[in-house]
């Protein structure tokens, strides 16, 4: 047998199929499949792992029917064993594909995947008006991974839950389609282990490893821009899973044409398939949020109007209705006071609406300011500013730094880049690991909680013109 008998063959088979299926869908199941070997009638068919049952029970028997109609009596169309039961069961020559099994395990042992925050679930994701419409897409992308919109392309601004979908796209494809091979990475996790692969001549065992999967989800693609070896590198990794049938799902803080530095062809492949925006949450939306992880952390409270109060105050994103709420709590507890509509409204700078400060400062219902936050956080840690934006590194220092850095994102929304060139001139991955590694600690660990909440109160204390700040007062009283 030839490879254009084989292709020859197949695409007969595929002309029939297509007459004679009239739904959109399993023409996209079709378009999966690869066909991969002919001996003596029989047609051999790759397809993804996840979409092994589905193929096996319901399209091999009608693709067998249209080979007999195609091609004569006597023709049998089989599955060909999967990647779990035969490495290398995708087809040989693709790039980078499966084809080394045990090069592919060792690489896989070598480099650690990312994990995903286990509560980044669809089961904790609150549904509003701003995410339903990426909500349903992912759920879709999740549901048929490589068949429905690929790539999914989520964008939106800080903290509104990109990241928190395509983790929980991760999630429900291991949990529903068992064997498939998922690699979670961030931008700048895909540029390093590039970098590195470049240095240390591992370029192979790094295309094996982002090629050699069946879902891809990558973080903040508009960290890709003006990296042009990089990009070059996603592009081809791009393709080769585009081709294989395999499930892209790509976030960013905005939409593809909007990422003006990037290539434009990275760009059509970005906007090619699905684009779903998040937006801002609405009210409804921030006051689910809240009460999930009021029952989600078990805390008590009396007066349901604390949190209709944080929501109503808080309207940026969700990660700062979440800050607001661990603010309030934090608070309360740091001052033995029950969580009330009156605490949140205290905490939360809002009994002085509008107040203008004293000359030469902002309202108190303006965000803050990176310098605000450098001073504040200085001030609560008893530090320097310089020791902030320098490279003073003992512990209490550096997470010092670290949550002025989640601070100042929270409140100025400023982008990483311009963050990380604020806090003397480091490199935005700095930043960024800074907050979604403050991100995670304030969930689990109460004292990070309290810090946040003393920097937050040092914030609202100058705001207010006061001189004898209650960021202060609480140091001496925790002493
Ligand atoms: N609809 C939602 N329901 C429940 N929690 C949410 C929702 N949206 C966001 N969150 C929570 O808000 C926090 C920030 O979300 P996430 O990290 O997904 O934001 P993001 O849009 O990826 O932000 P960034 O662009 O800064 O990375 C997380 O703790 C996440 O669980």
């Amino acid at each position: 047998m030839t490879a254009s008998d084989l292709d020859r063959a197949w695409n007969a088979i595929v002309v029939e199929a297509q007459r004679r299926i009239a739904d959109p869908a399993w023409t996209t199941w079709l378009s999966v499949l690869r066909p991969v070997g002919l001996e003596q009638g029989v047609l051999e068919v790759h397809a993804p792992d996840h979409a092994r049952s589905w193929v096996s029970s319901r399209l091999v028997p009608l693709l067998q029917d249209c080979a007999q109609r195609a091609l004569g009596p006597g023709w049998e169309i089989r599955l060909a064993p999967g990647a779990a039961s035969s490495p290398g069961g995708r087809r040989g020559g693709r790039r980078g594909g499966a084809a080394g099994g045990r090069d592919e395990e060792g690489e896989r042992r070598r480099v650690p995947e990312r994990p995903l925050t286990p509560r980044f679930r669809f089961e904790e994701f609150v549904l509003g008006p701003a995410n339903r419409f990426a909500h349903a897409a992912a759920l879709t992308v999740a549901e048929n991974p490589g068949i429905a919109y690929n790539p999914l392309f989520l964008c939106g601004p800080p903290g509104v839950g990109k990241t928190h979908l395509l983790h929980a796209i991760g999630h429900y494809a291991r949990a529903h389609h068992p064997g498939i091979r998922v690699r979670y990475a961030t931008a700048e996790t895909f540029t390093s282990e590039f970098t590195d692969a470049l240095r240390t001549r591992g370029i192979d065992g790094f295309k094996q490893r982002y090629r050699s999967i069946d879902l891809l989800l990558v973080d903040d693609v508009q960290f890709l821009m003006a990296k042009q070896a990089t990009e070059e590198e996603f592009f081809h990794t791009f393709n080769a899973l585009h081709e294989a049938g395999a499930q892209v799902v790509l976030t960013a803080d905005r939409v593809p044409n909007d990422m003006e530095q990037l290539e434009q062809r990275l760009r059509d492949r970005f906007a090619s398939g699905l684009v779903a925006e998040v937006e801002p949450p609405d009210i409804a939306t921030r006051l689910m949020v809240l009460r999930k992880r009021i029952t989600g952390q078990q805390l008590e409270l009396t007066d349901p109007g604390a949190l209709e109060e944080i929501a109503r105050h808080v309207s940026t994103s969700v990660r700062a209705v979440e800050a607001a709420l661990i603010r309030v709590v934090a608070f309360a507890s740091l001052t033995d006071r029950p969580v009330t509509r009156a605490l949140a409204q205290e905490v939360l700078g809002s009994l002085y609406p509008g107040r203008d400060r004293q000359p030469g400062t902002r309202r108190v219902d303006e965000p803050a300011t990176t310098g605000e936050v450098l001073a504040a956080t200085a001030a609560v840690f008893g530090l320097a500013v310089d020791d902030l934006t320098g490279r003073r590194n003992d512990k209490r220092t550096a997470w010092a730094r670290k949550l002025a850095m989640y601070v100042a994102r929270e409140e100025t929304g400023a982008s990483y880049p311009a963050l990380g060139q604020a806090f003397g001139g480091r490199n935005h991955t700095t930043v960024l690991n800074a907050v979604r590694g403050v991100n995670e600690r304030i969930d689990r660990d109460p004292a990070a909680q309290v810090d946040l909440a003393r920097v937050h109160d040092r914030i609202a204390a100058v705001q207010r013109g006061e001189d004898d700040p209650a960021g202060d007062r609480q140091d001496d009283r925790l002493g």
